[in-house]
C-alpha cells in the first residue's frame, strides 16, 4: 500500500530521474537496447552504484538495510539467478508436500501452468520461459510491496504471456503494489499501462 518514488536516481548512462508510481499503479518503461533500462531498475533495487534516493511510501531506501529494501521492492531481472539444485529449494515451504497446504503458492503455480511436482524439478532442466515464470512466482512469495520487472514476458509465447500478465495484474491489485515494468512491446503497454515512459538520449521522456 505504498507508492514508489524515485528522487534524482541516476547512473553512468542516465540523467537523474524523478518519478512517482502510486500504490497499485503500473508504469511502463521502454527504450532502445543499451539505453539503460536495466541499470535504472538495478539502481532502484540498490544493486549498482548510482546517485539519488528511492522511497517506498515515507520510507527511504537509505533508511533500510539493503536486504530489507530488496525484499520490499522486488526486482525480477531479465535473467534470473538460481543457486540451489531444485526449484523448491528457492521458495519458502517449497517442497511439494508443504506447498499443498500453501494455497497461494499452489494457485500461482497452477495459474502459470505448473503442477506442484515442478518444485522437485532440477533447475538445470528448466527452459528459458519456465525459468522466467518460476522466477516471478519466487519473487511474489516474498510479498514485495513494489515490483521492478525487467522484460517479464520476453521469452514467452502469447498464451503464457497472457497468464503472466494476469498474475501480475492480480498481485498488483491485491497487494496494491506499485509496478515499474520494462518492456519493448507497445501492444503490452496498450493492454496494461496507463502511463509510459521512454529513455531517449539518457533522459526519461513521458510517452503520450
Ligand atoms: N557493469 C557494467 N559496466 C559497464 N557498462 C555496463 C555495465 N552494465 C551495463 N553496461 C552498459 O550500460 C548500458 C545500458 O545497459 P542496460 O542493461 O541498462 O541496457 P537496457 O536498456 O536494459 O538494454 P536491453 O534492452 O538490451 O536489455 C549498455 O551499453 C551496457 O553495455
Amino acid at each position: 500500500m505504498a507508492s514508489l518514488r524515485l528522487e534524482a536516481i541516476g547512473h553512468l548512462f542516465m540523467k537523474p530521474v524523478d518519478l512517482e508510481i502510486d500504490a497499485g499503479e503500473l508504469v511502463f518503461l521502454s527504450g532502445p537496447s543499451g539505453s539503460g533500462k536495466s541499470l535504472l531498475l538495478r539502481a532502484v533495487a540498490d544493486l549498482d552504484p548510482h546517485q539519488g534516493e528511492a522511497w517506498l511510501g515515507s520510507e527511504s531506501r537509505s533508511g533500510l538495510s539493503p536486504p530489507v529494501w530488496r525484499r520490499r521492492v522486488g526486482l525480477l531481472p531479465a535473467e534470473s539467478f538460481w543457486w540451489a539444485e531444485r526449484v523448491g529449494e528457492h521458495l519458502p515451504g517449497g517442497d511439494a508436500e508443504t506447498a499443498k497446504s500453501k494455497e497461494r503458492l499452489s494457485d500461482w503455480l497452477a495459474q502459470l501452468g505448473f503442477d506442484l511436482d515442478v518444485l522437485d524439478w532440477e533447475v538445470a532442466r528448466l527452459s528459458t520461459g519456465e525459468r522466467q515464470r518460476l522466477a516471478l512466482i519466487r519473487l511474489l512469495t516474498q510479498n514485495p510491496e513494489a515490483l521492478l520487472l525487467d522484460e517479464a514476458t520476453a521469452n514467452l509465447d502469447p498464451a503464457n504471456r497472457d497468464q503472466v500478465e494476469r498474475l501480475i495484474h492480480d498481485y498488483r491489485r491485491s497487494a496494491t503494489a506499485a509496478v515499474l515494468w520494462v518492456s519493448h512491446d507497445p501492444a503490452q503497454r496498450q493492454r496494461l499501462a496507463t502511463r509510459a515512459y521512454v529513455i531517449q538520449d539518457g533522459a526519461l521522456v513521458s510517452e503520450p
